[in-house]
């Protein structure tokens, strides 16, 4: 027995003292539990000194903090085991290295995430070389890699350096090829990347295969190839090109009959949804808000199945032409993900339904209880309900009916509605009243206010295909008598109607385009009871976790109510905010935001989500006085704070602006917004657009408005040349500054002016889903970028980029340092916020226009709701602009600046495909032949066309040589006498 406790002993090198084993082994693990408590548990179980442990662990670790615990763990495991700690030495040296590897890289590539520690160390790295410091964690992954493995050291770097070398032996060859072969073997390589693409859509085609096997064959026999062998190549080179297309159009053709089976229904919305609730009743107000609620819902479906409609009538229409790989991986990706978010939408739609159909009863309901001179008391005891189960009190509908019933027989005489609802209990016992009224004489209820059709509107008699949500058509008058927006424009524009169709001189639009304002009915009484309520919540949950705090006083915005708590001394503010889940759970709410301190007061902001959101529109936010007295020179709006205050940006000192938020969060409606409040301060001949959408759909409706530079690039390959293009018109501007002696573009048109020369145009470059273009042509996109970023302000020109994939490959860090100014919608993750803001807090927004706007200049960035913009709206003002004319100097002295290069690197490109068979198109020739000069302005006004139509026609009159090409700022020659016109058109 001795002898085997001996050996044992012997086998088993116990590092302590053989009696103190348990008690080290039990020690590291509290040590170890203590540290999960502290990094992993909520706060409230950890108390002051856990708190301070796990601040001070996460500081300076980071990420790598959640992983400190599993040391003590393991070692106390091994040390009450009686293990040797040396077993497991190797893994344990292989982790350390590579979690400092991993916090090495995570610091570089974002600053501090990886703790204060190794900050230090890489701050100065990141400084001098950015991102080449990677290579220092990336050695460091593969040492720890190599430990783990028993792998001698660096041998994976050595294997690695084997293969690129390889890599680079193979390109040298192809470089020793002469420029007949290479040229062979660039056409036979864009081949074979096409075939590699449509293998990737179609991996089990045999044809595919076997012309791709046949490729790489004569791709390597390129150098041994005699003159006669190459012609046959480029034979065979130019059939398999056919054979290639054919078989994209067929593919096509597949495509296109399975995108027209795809039916996305619109649903109904049932006309008694569209009658506000006008009844003075306080369960009456709070239905009004559910009802708006339920039109909102309804106008976001709407929405939702019409982009896909549109989406899929574009995708159509992109597979109508000659098609290519990239066409088809774009098509079938969108149909992909468009019939995985009409699972989505259709169970929506039905959820909808559901709630219309409970809803729907209500409203006569609430009419019959206005009617009744009892029903005073049943609305009370309805809205004290309402308030504390809105969901489960609306589905009791029939025993509020039977209750009703039990009153039949009351004096049906309505009383004083205002002042008992003021005087009412709300903690009534309803159960006590006696309902057996005898004698019943029931008065007809109030009558439904019926809908007005809404004011004829000067300019376009277009329904609106998406009204905003809360619109309510009765109140267009009394709205439109007291909007305070220029009284005198709207009175003028009475006087003087404008024609609704033909061509009409380039003006500013006018607010009545707009939906009227709505005027909501939110009654301040039941919302301030409501906020005071869930103050009482706050401050009782903040005593339940010990926290010495109460909340002060509150600011109502349109989305989220700030409830400001104070600490008490010496109370920290990280135990307020480690308890904001908590928080969230006792408000009944998705999420709660924090914001310590409220700039300017010191105090503890806490973003409770709304019940009922206050819908802001555009219209109410153009005709607010922050935006008619703004001073900016690009101003946009932005939206109302939570202070109510509506902010007015300018886009001219931002002086670029970056929009990024998950899908469905608000970016597009926030560009409209944008884009048009620039459409009410400018006209074309001072302000000009580019506008590049790659996702079809959201910018489009622009095409044709004169503000237009050339028409809305949608073919992300395009976009690359446009860019360029625009960032030598920049150059062309800063020579035509220099050539003045101006330093910016207010002093060159100063000097114009002063010499009654033209002026130039500010600029605004609108990229709607940059992610698109940065994966077609990552480098050419992000150099133009770089460069108008850094140059164009001077130039009067001005970038707003737009994204829903907040990622580091989209958004680098060269795009993030040259565009200071963000928007970010809601994310997903506080991962996206930083890459977005360079801080947390954008998960936290709850959608529909929340956002958080930031700028240089302001302390950190604040929160605000976007003004909402229907999609009619835009279309009514669209329509109004595509109407007008006006001396298009600018257009034709520089328009094909922004024509973008074509693929081969030839000339400007058209500017979209030319119909010859335009009925104008001789009468827009004998107009030139007549006024002996090539006008596009004089087209327009002649023709009573459109800048965009009349543009084309000029350059089909230059296709068929009757006008010159343009030649700067001069009108173009004609080149043929009116004898010669039935050549052309015949007689
Ligand atoms: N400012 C706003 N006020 C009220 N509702 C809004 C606002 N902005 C957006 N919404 C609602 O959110 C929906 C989605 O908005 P939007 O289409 O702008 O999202 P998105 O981020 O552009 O999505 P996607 O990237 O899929 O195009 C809209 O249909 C609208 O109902």
């Amino acid at each position: 027995m001795t002898k085997r406790i001996k050996s044992a002993s012997k086998s088993k090198k116990v590092p302590v003292n053989p009696g103190n084993h348990e008690v080290y082994g039990l020690v590291l693990f509290a040590v170890a539990l203590f540290c999960m408590l502290c990094i992993y548990a909520p706060s409230q179980y950890t108390g002051g000194l856990g708190t301070s442990v796990r601040d001070y662990l996460k500081d300076n670790l980071g990420w790598a903090a959640y992983a400190i615990p599993l040391y003590p763990i393991v070692y106390g495991v091994l040390l009450f085991m009686e293990k040797s700690p040396k077993s497991i030495s190797r893994p344990v040296i292989a982790s350390v290295i590579l979690l400092i590897s991993g916090l090495l890289a995570s610091n570089i590539i974002d600053p501090l995430s990886g703790g204060q520690w190794l900050g230090y160390l890489t701050e100065p790295i990141r400084k001098s070389i950015s991102w080449g410091g990677l290579l220092l964690p990336l050695i460091g992954l593969t040492l720890g890699a190599e430990v783990l493995l028993l792998l001698p050291p660096f041998s994976l770097l050595i294997v690695f350096f084997r293969l690129v070398t390889t890599q680079v032996m193979g390109l040298a060859q192809t470089t020793e090829l002469n420029s007949q072969q290479r040229k062979l073997y660039s056409k036979l390589r864009a081949q074979e990347q096409e075939l590699e693409a449509l293998m990737g859509l179609y991996p089990t085609s045999q044809e595919l295969k076997v012309w791709l096997g046949t490729l790489r064959k004569a791709k390597v026999n390129i150098p041994d190839f005699t003159p006669e062998e190459k012609l046959q190549l480029e034979e065979e080179l130019s059939n398999t090109h056919d054979l290639l297309q054919d078989f994209s159009t067929k593919k096509a053709h597949d495509i296109t009959e399975k995108l027209q089976e795809e039916e996305y229904p619109l649903p109904e919305l049932p006309h008694e949804l569209e009658r506000p609730l006008r009844l003075e009743l306080q369960s009456a107000q709070l239905m009004e808000g559910h009802r708006t609620q339920l039109n909102r819902e309804y106008a976001e479906l709407l929405n939702t199945i019409r982009k896909m409609n549109r989406e899929r009538d574009q995708n159509v229409k992109t597979l109508s032409g000659q098609v290519k790989s990239h066409h088809l991986r774009q098509v079938l990706s969108q149909q992909e993900s468009r019939l995985l978010s009409w699972k989505q939408t259709s169970k929506a739609v039905a959820a909808w339904q559901l709630q219309v159909d409970i809803f729907l009863p209500w409203m006569d309901f609430l009419v019959e209880v206005a009617a009744h001179a009892q029903g005073l008391v049943l609305d009370s005891e309805l809205a004290k309900k309402l308030t504390q189960n809105f969901k489960k009190t609306l589905r009791e509908i029939g025993w509020w009916q039977k209750s009703l019933e039990n009153l039949q027989g009351s004096p049906a005489v309505p009383a004083a509605r205002n002042e008992v609802a003021e005087n009412v209990e709300f903690d009534l016992d309803f159960s006590s009243l006696d309902f057996t009224f005898e004698d019943p004489t029931p008065v007809p209820a109030d009558p439904m206010p019926a809908p007005v059709p809404t004011q004829n509107r000067s300019a376009s008699a277009l329904p609106d295909p998406d009204p905003a949500p809360w619109l309510d058509p009765e109140e267009t008058k009394d709205t439109e008598a007291s909007n305070p927006l220029e009284p005198e424009q709207t009175r003028a524009s009475l006087r003087d109607p404008q024609p609704t169709v033909g061509a009409i001189p380039a003006t500013r639009p006018e607010p009545d385009l707009l939906d009227p304002i709505p005027n909501t009915h939110q009654d301040r009484r039941i919302l301030d009871q409501m906020a005071r309520e869930r103050a009482d919540l706050i401050n009782q949950t903040l005593s339940e976790f010990k926290v010495q705090a109460r909340v002060t006083d509150f600011a109502r915005g349109p989305t989220v109510t700030r409830y400001e708590i104070e600490p008490a001394p010496g109370e920290k503010i990280s135990r307020i905010s480690g308890l904001s889940n908590d928080l969230a759970r006792a408000l009944a709410v998705g999420g709660v935001r924090v914001e310590a301190p409220v700039p300017g007061k010191s105090v503890i902001g806490l973003e409770v989500p709304n019940a009922e959101r206050e819908p802001i529109t555009f219209h109410a936010a153009i005709a607010s006085k922050a935006f008619s007295d703004s001073k900016a020179k690009l101003p946009i709006v932005l939206g109302k704070s939570i202070d109510g205050e509506m902010y007015v940006g300018d886009l001219a000192r931002m002086p670029h602006l970056l929009i990024a938020g998950s899908t469905g969060s608000g970016k597009s409606v926030c560009v409209n917004t944008l884009i048009v409040s620039l459409l009410y301060r400018y006209l074309p001949q001072e302000l000009r657009f580019v506008m590049i959408d790659p996702k079809m759909v959201e910018l489009t409706p622009y095409d044709g408005i004169p503000h237009l530079i050339r028409p809305v690039v949608t073919n992300p390959a395009d976009a690359a040349g446009v860019l360029l293009g625009t960032v030598a018109h920049m150059e062309r501007r800063y020579k035509m500054m220099s050539q003045v002696g101006a330093k910016n573009l207010e002093q060159y048109n100063a000097k114009m002016r002063q010499i009654g020369d033209p002026e130039l145009p500010y600029m605004v470059i609108i990229i709607d889903e940059l992610a698109d273009l940065m994966i077609t042509s990552p480098k050419e996109v992000e150099s133009s970028i770089m460069r108008l970023a850094q140059m164009a302000r001077a130039t009067g020109m001005h970038l707003v980029l737009a994204t829903q994939r907040p990622s580091v490959d989209i958004l680098t860090s060269l795009i993030k340092v040259n565009v200071p100014a963000r928007i970010a919608f809601a994310v997903s993750s506080s991962h996206d916020s930083r890459t977005i803001l360079d801080n947390t807090g954008a998960e936290r927004l709850t959608g529909q226009g929340d956002m958080l706007f930031y700028q240089p200049g302001l302390v950190k960035p604040v929160r605000l709701q976007g003004p909402y913009i229907s999609e009619g709206e835009t279309v009514r003002i669209n329509d109004y602009l595509r109407r007008q004319f006006f001396e298009d100097w600018f257009g034709e002295s520089y328009g094909t600046d922004f024509d973008g290069v074509d693929e081969a690197g030839g000339g400007p490109k058209a500017n979209g495909p030319m119909d010859f068979s335009d009925p104008l198109l001789r009468q827009a020739a004998e107009i030139c032949i007549e006024e002996g000069q090539g006008s596009v302005s004089r087209l327009q006004r002649r023709l009573s066309v459109g800048h965009a139509r009349a543009g084309k026609l000029m350059d089909m009159l230059e296709a068929m040589g009757i006008v010159s090409k343009h030649q700067g700022s001069k009108p173009r020659d004609i080149l043929i006498s009116s004898a010669d016109l039935p050549e052309f058109f015949g007689k």
